[in-house]
């Protein structure tokens, strides 16, 4: 599917006019063709795969010549979360979760890749065996382009459990502990800004790239909207994609329980860290479809006609098992702190978009993150299109928000990213490459009142989450 999709795309270019010559330089965030950016997904290669992909031949589409190449067909990706018997596992070779985690700047995660390969490994030891090369999506998006199978970088292999942030090489004892001949399957990991090489002579013969056009390591989707969204220290983003996600620029790694460290995409010194909430637009969706008859506007006039606070009715709204915290079903509490069983309409629009917020500032302050008077939010992803929603995060956090021109920060980071690698990558600070691009525009800043009300709603969305996480264990 994603090969055909990527023809698809090329063929489309192709037919508007598009110059492919004019390109001159591509990177990419395991994206782009299909609305699927994302990180720890992973592709497994056929023994054999790499001469088909050397071999190519300019008069057939991708997917004719590659659709043979792959041992296992439907990929995981990261919204997988059957491998907790692999993350137990792995925790305890390595020592623990705390160890696990100072290590790859992680504890074991399901969607995580190595994980995910263990699990592939243990359940079809064929399939296994016969892999000669894993990628994640962002490397195999680049293996294509190159025509050779493309390194891991090393900020998209933070989010594996099996790389060492710190030295930057694969740890031997999460490889050792997760499937043997790892090592050799997933290639050397690279820097995030490294040439890899010219584009494969495929696309220069059937789509008119020039011979010459550099390829430059691709990262996964949150990485890449880093440098999309060129965060400032102090300042945090916030994702408003399928999943939401929340990241920080950190001059020093800071691994623990919750959350994930991950090497810098941008700067090989520095780091950045990740909150991922997975009941994100597709929950809203399903609230709007339930609540406001399928329309974004009704949604919003929702979001207009009720008060900050929400009448102090606070809700928990996860139809998947969330990742931050491990929380699943629908929770909504009046003033009194008594669960109900519905709330109407309006109301539990904006419990659901308070609540996701609050989660969002509890469990970025759980990591030592604080907002402080100059913080900017950037705000991305298809709902940072909603003006109503942008005004709730600034209510919650009590700071204004911001968004660039294009929601699709990924897209662009990807672009800054291959200038970056065509300008000398390391050797050229990442902030010089983007200094003349567009700034970000105010989009939201809190309403007068906006303190008081959340100083006052946090501490009892906090209590209320652990109220529900322990009537969860003692079930
Ligand atoms: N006006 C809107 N208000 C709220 N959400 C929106 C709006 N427009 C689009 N979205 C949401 O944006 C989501 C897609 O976001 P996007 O960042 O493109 O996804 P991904 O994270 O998969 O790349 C859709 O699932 C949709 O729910
Ligand atoms: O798992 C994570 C981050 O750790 C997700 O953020 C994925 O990277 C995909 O996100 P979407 O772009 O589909 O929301």
């Amino acid at each position: 599917m994603w090969v055909k999709a990527l023809d698809m795309v090329l063929e489309k270019m192709k037919a508007s006019g598009f110059d492919f010559s004019q390109v001159l330089a591509l990177s990419g965030a395991g994206q782009a063709w299909l609305c699927l950016q994302q990180q720890h997904g992973s592709v497994y290669w056929k023994a054999g795969a790499s001469l088909a992909l050397r071999d190519l031949s300019p008069d057939r589409s991708l997917y004719q010549q590659l659709q043979m190449c792959f041992s296992i067909s439907d990929c995981p990706v990261w919204m997988d979360s059957s491998s907790t018997a692999q993350c137990h596992q792995l925790e305890a070779a390595v020592g623990g979760a705390r160890v696990l985690s100072q290590l790859t700047g992680s504890r074991a995660y399901e969607r995580f890749t190595g994980n995910q390969i263990a699990k592939v490994y243990q359940e079809n030891p064929e399939a296994y065996s016969q892999t000669e090369r894993i990628s994640l999506v962002s490397s195999f998006a680049a293996s294509l382009f190159l025509g050779s199978y493309s390194p891991i970088d090393y900020s998209d292999g933070s989010g594996m459990n099996l790389l060492q942030i710190q030295d930057k090489v694969w740890s031997q004892a999460c490889l050792l502990a997760c499937a043997p001949n790892l090592e050799e399957k997933l290639g050397p990991p690279v820097l995030p800004c490294s040439v890899l090489g010219n584009i494969s002579s495929y696309y220069v013969q059937r789509y008119g790239f020039s011979p010459e056009c550099p390829l430059v390591t691709f990262t996964g989707d949150n990485p890449a909207s880093l440098a999309g969204m060129r965060l400032d220290e102090g300042d945090i983003a916030v994702s408003l994609g399928t999943s939401d996600t929340l990241f920080l620029w950190l001059q020093e790694p800071t691994p623990a329980l919750e959350g994930h460290i991950f090497c810098n995409p941008v700067d090989p010194r520095h780091y950045m860290a990740l909150l991922c909430f997975k009941n994100g637009s597709l929950m809203r969706e399903k609230i709007r479809d339930e609540s406001a008859s399928g329309s974004w506007r009704e949604f919003s006039k929702a979001l207009q006609s009720t008060e900050m606070g929400n009448g102090g009715n606070l809700g928990f709204y996860f139809d998947v098992m969330e990742i931050t915290p491990e929380m699943s079903g629908r929770h909504r509490f009046n003033a009194e702190n008594q669960e109900v069983a519905a709330f109407p309409g309006d109301v539990e629009i904006r419990a659901l978009i308070e609540g996701q917020f609050m989660a969002k500032r509890i469990h970025a302050e759980s990591l030592g993150y604080q907002v402080m008077p100059k913080t900017k939010i950037l705000a991305t992803g298809g709902a940072s299109h909603n003006a109503d929603i942008l005004q709730v995060l600034a209510d919650v956090f009590g700071a204004s928000v911001y968004i660039t021109d294009t929601a699709s920060s990924a897209c662009v980071g990807s672009a800054y990213r291959a200038f970056h690698g065509l300008a000398g990558g390391v050797d050229m600070p990442f902030s010089e490459v983007v200094k003349s691009a567009p700034k970000a525009r105010l989009a939201a800043t809190p309403n007068p009142g906006a303190a008081q009300v959340y100083q006052a709603l946090l501490p009892r969305y906090a209590k209320l989450e652990q109220r529900i996480l322990s009537q969860k264990q003692s079930l």
